[in-house]
């Protein structure tokens, strides 16, 4: 029995999130934030699931006459927050044809459910620690695979872009069958974000709603997210970052028309580009969350706006390492 711990950074989505759950291109970035996993096999069969950066929902305090005190917590909110980590084991279990017990305690990083992909980074981590735990080497091709198995489940519909970039780490363009590891110099970036009221497999939901209402003007909408990408590639490719920046604020117009976006979203991205940002965005699902900020003259500037503007912040830069197993 040994204990193994694996790490997986989030993924910061530069161009064309929701777009690529429908064929388009998009293109997203691993980040020097992580979640780790600490796997310890056990040997009554039990699966234990210690959620450090979970928030205890729905709590239930019990104290009864004698003081004694009985804490729950709502039992379906709790079973959708474990809905990740659940699913990655059975999905691991499955590959390995041979269930076993494990403990797995998770910590992290990056905020949950932010945007950060930390959904993608907690599947492939804890697949990878629950192999290797009981002697599996699996690559990080077959990890990117089954984490993204995991985010179909739990999510619905979902893109293989989180799961494949928090495996293998790097910058990649993806589409739902292809992906490929784009060459570029540092891309200094700064976060920002806010509380999101909403999961990704809801704002997923939302703009499935919203295409099947609209489908010629959404699917328009989706073709020129879809031709940001193209041109942001390129721009990437060359570090032509003035240009770069320039399609992540066209990105963000149309992500805001397909109503992800949101006020106080909204309200980071003008502070951080009147705080000298050449580009800003949201990432991810959007709906709250993230917003990242391109301003290669003015990280401080840009962070201390954002703050002032009422989110947290913090700036990243590319991890070009996947997943890895840190220790065991
Ligand atoms: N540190 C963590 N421990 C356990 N589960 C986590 C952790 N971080 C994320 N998750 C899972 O991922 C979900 C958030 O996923 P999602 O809504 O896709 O947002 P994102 O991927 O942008 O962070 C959480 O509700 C939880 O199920
Ligand atoms: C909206 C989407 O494009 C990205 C969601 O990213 P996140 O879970 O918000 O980090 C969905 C997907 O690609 O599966
Ligand atoms: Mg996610």
């Amino acid at each position: 029995m040994r204990q193994v711990v694996v790490s997986a950074p989030g993924v910061v989505k530069l161009f064309g999130e929701h777009a690529v759950v429908y064929g388009k291109p998009a293109i997203a970035m691993a980040i020097n934030k992580r979640l780790r996993v600490a796997a310890l096999p056990r040997s009554d069969g039990h699966v234990k699931i210690i959620a450090r950066d979970l928030k205890a929902m729905g709590l239930i305090i019990n104290v009864a006459g004698n003081g004694e005190i009985a804490i729950e917590t709502e039992y379906g909110m709790a079973m959708n927050a474990i809905s990740y980590v659940r699913t990655a084991i059975e999905v691991a279990k499955k590959y390995l044809r041979e269930p076993r017990g494990v403990e797995l305690d998770i910590s992290s990083d990056m905020p949950v459910g932010a945007g950060l992909g930390t959904s993608a980074a907690v599947a492939v981590a804890s697949i990878k620690a629950y192999a290797s735990a009981f002697g599996y080497h699996l690559t990080n091709d077959e990890v990117a695979s089954l984490a993204h198995e995991v985010e179909k489940t739990v999510q619905g519909a979902a893109s293989p872009m989180d799961s494949t970039v928090s495996a293998l780490g790097g910058i990649h363009i993806i589409t739902l069958q292809d992906r490929s590891r784009l060459s570029m110099g540092p891309l200094p970036l700064v976060v920002g974000y806010v509380d999101r009221e909403s999961t990704t497999k809801d704002l997923v939901n939302n703009v499935k709603e919203l295409r099947a209402r609209y489908p010629a003007l959404i699917g328009s909408i989706m073709d020129a997210i879809g031709e940001a990408v193209l041109l942001a590639r390129n721009a990437l490719e060359s570090n032509d970052l003035a240009t770069v920046a320039e399609l992540m604020n066209i990105n963000q117009g149309l992500l805001e028309s397909l109503g992800v976006s949101t006020g106080r979203i909204n309200s980071l991205i003008y502070a951080a580009r009147r705080a000298g940002a050449l580009g800003a965005k949201l990432s991810g699902a959007g709906g709250g969350g993230i917003v990242i900020a391109l301003a290669p003259e003015a990280v401080k500037e840009v962070k201390i706006a954002m703050e002032i503007a009422g989110g947290h912040s913090f700036p990243v830069e590319k991890d070009d390492e996947g997943a890895r197993v840190d220790e065991g």
